[in-house]
């Protein structure tokens, strides 16, 4: 029988100081690289869910895959997003929406990024991809990772968005697009000298440039020389409702293009620089991977040729060694929610207007769910590559009606770049420490320098 909401007690555990809590503690765990310790050991003394503060609110803690799933699934909770995200983003930004209003967004990027529409978009991919390790890698003794990666990311996402081929805008884009991140997690108070301000600036001038984009989009479509399927903002724009009206304003294109700008190459830049990392230190999962790739390879008429749709079905060993590495270092560390009124979960009250954090770390490396889970082991997610694990237990992508948009468009341009690198570059580790900062995103220690060789031979 359920229980009345109310009739329940709080989760253990203490709120801490007053508006600080916990959040320095965590902040500091995360800079250090063991906020997976310090949310075990709060687990082990209070159990899977228990009450703290952070970031100037109650919040109670929850992991493990029931709570994922009832995160992803409930009613009563609303996505959370820092009031500094919503100001640099844009107010319309998908993140901040609910009901039918994140529905109608959610809809309208779906139909850009459904696998029917990326297809289209694979050979553009192949293109960017290979001018960049050309003009960026190649000929180079060593690299640092993670920054040409970002710069990877952020290319082909731009690419996509605005059909914005490499020039001076792109450069311009990228650069504000570098301070805009890092005001994300800021306190959101617009003073003179504080990264909140560079950011606000920036993305001032980065919503300038979209708007911009926007319009000649428009014009366009309207003389015919573009199609709805020539990119995000002609595919946005070319949205209509029953009566025929654009669906969406000219400011929810904006923002949905900002969120699309800054989800779409933050976390697979990530992911891509950690497959780097882990194949360095695992020449099994290297070979097999390098074994894939050559054998599309060989089936390709010379050097010229782009890589297709049905290239990418081929390549699942390659997928399995993503998702291990999503297992391991998911890009975001915990998911935020807000009670919208007074819920329960595992028989405690969560009170409305509570914060919920879920963190997937905890999940993610639960010996019952994932055997030896600290072992970097590609063939757990071999027979089903999307889920090994029951349901609700690889999160990495979150889960439920916000489960990431943008999942299949991550794995083509990780599946792509993957192939080049491997077919062209054999490479070692400059720093030997495996660690990395959580800042709030993974960060390896300086960016990740690696001594880069061209690959001997490839057959
Ligand atoms: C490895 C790469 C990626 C990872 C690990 C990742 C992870 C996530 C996660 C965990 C969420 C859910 C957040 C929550 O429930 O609070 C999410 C949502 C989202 N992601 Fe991704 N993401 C990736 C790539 C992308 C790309 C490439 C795009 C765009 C092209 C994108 C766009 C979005 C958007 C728009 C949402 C919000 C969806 C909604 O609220 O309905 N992501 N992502």
């Amino acid at each position: 029988k359920k229980s009345r909401p109310g009739a329940a007690k709080l989760p253990p555990g203490s709120l801490g100081l007053p508006v600080i809590g916990q959040s320095l503690d965590l902040l500091g765990a995360m800079r250090a690289n063991t906020a997976d310790r310090w949310i075990q050991d709060r687990v082990d003394r209070y159990g899977p869910v228990s009450k703290l503060s952070l970031f100037g609110a109650p919040t109670v803690l929850l992991t493990g895959p029931a709570a994922n799933k009832f995160v992803f699934f409930s009613g009563s909770l609303a996505m959370q997003q820092p009031r500094s995200m919503q100001r640099i983003l844009g107010e319309k930004n998908i993140l901040g929406l609910m009901g039918a209003d994140h529905k109608r967004i959610r809809g309208a990027l779906t139909e850009f990024l459904k696998p029917d529409m990326l297809r289209l978009y694979v050979g553009r991919i192949d293109g960017e991809v290979r001018r960049h390790l050309d003009e960026s890698w190649a000929g180079r003794a060593t690299v640092a990772v993670m920054p040409l990666m970002k710069r990877l990311t952020f290319d082909i996402i731009s690419s996509l968005l605005f059909g914005l081929e490499r020039g001076a805008v792109r450069d311009a884009l990228a650069i504000d697009f570098m301070h805009l991140v890092d005001g994300t997690w800021a306190v959101p108070v617009d003073l003179p000298f504080t990264a909140f301000r560079r950011s606000l600036k920036a993305s001032a001038r980065a919503r300038r440039v979209i708007a911009g984009i926007a319009r000649e989009t428009k014009a366009k479509l309207e003389r015919g020389e573009a199609t709805r399927s020539s990119d995000l903002i002609a595919c946005l724009l070319t949205l209509t409702d029953d009566s025929g009206r654009q669906q969406l304003s000219e400011e929810e294109i904006v923002d949905t293009s900002m969120v699309t700008l800054m989800a779409g190459h933050d976390t697979s830049s990530i992911l891509m620089t950690f497959m780097v990392r882990h194949l360095a230190n695992n020449p099994d999962a290297l070979a097999a991977m390098v074994q894939e790739h050559d054998e599309i390879a060989k089936n390709k008429q010379g050097d010229g040729e782009a890589l297709t749709w049905n290239d990418l079905a081929k390549m699942k060993f390659t997928w399995t060694v993503a998702m291990e590495t999503l297992r391991l270092v998911p890009p975001s560390f915990g998911l935020f929610r807000r009670a919208i009124q007074d819920t329960e979960f595992g028989g405690y009250l969560i009170p409305k207007g509570w914060q919920v954090f879920l963190v997937s770390s905890v999940t993610h490396m639960d010996a019952a769910i994932f055997h030896e889970p600290a072992k970097f082991d590609p063939s757990r997610f071999k027979d089903q590559p999307s889920a090994a694990a029951p349901p609700c237990s690889f999160v990495a992508f979150g889960g439920g009606p916000r489960i990431c948009v943008g999942m299949e468009f991550a794995r083509i341009e990780t599946l792509v770049t993957m192939h080049y690198l491997v077919r062209q570059f054999r490479w070692k580790l400059c720093c030997k420490e495996d660690t990395f900062a959580r800042d709030s995103m993974p960060t390896p220690l300086h960016g990740l320098p690696i001594e880069l060789e061209n690959r001997p031979f490839s057959p």
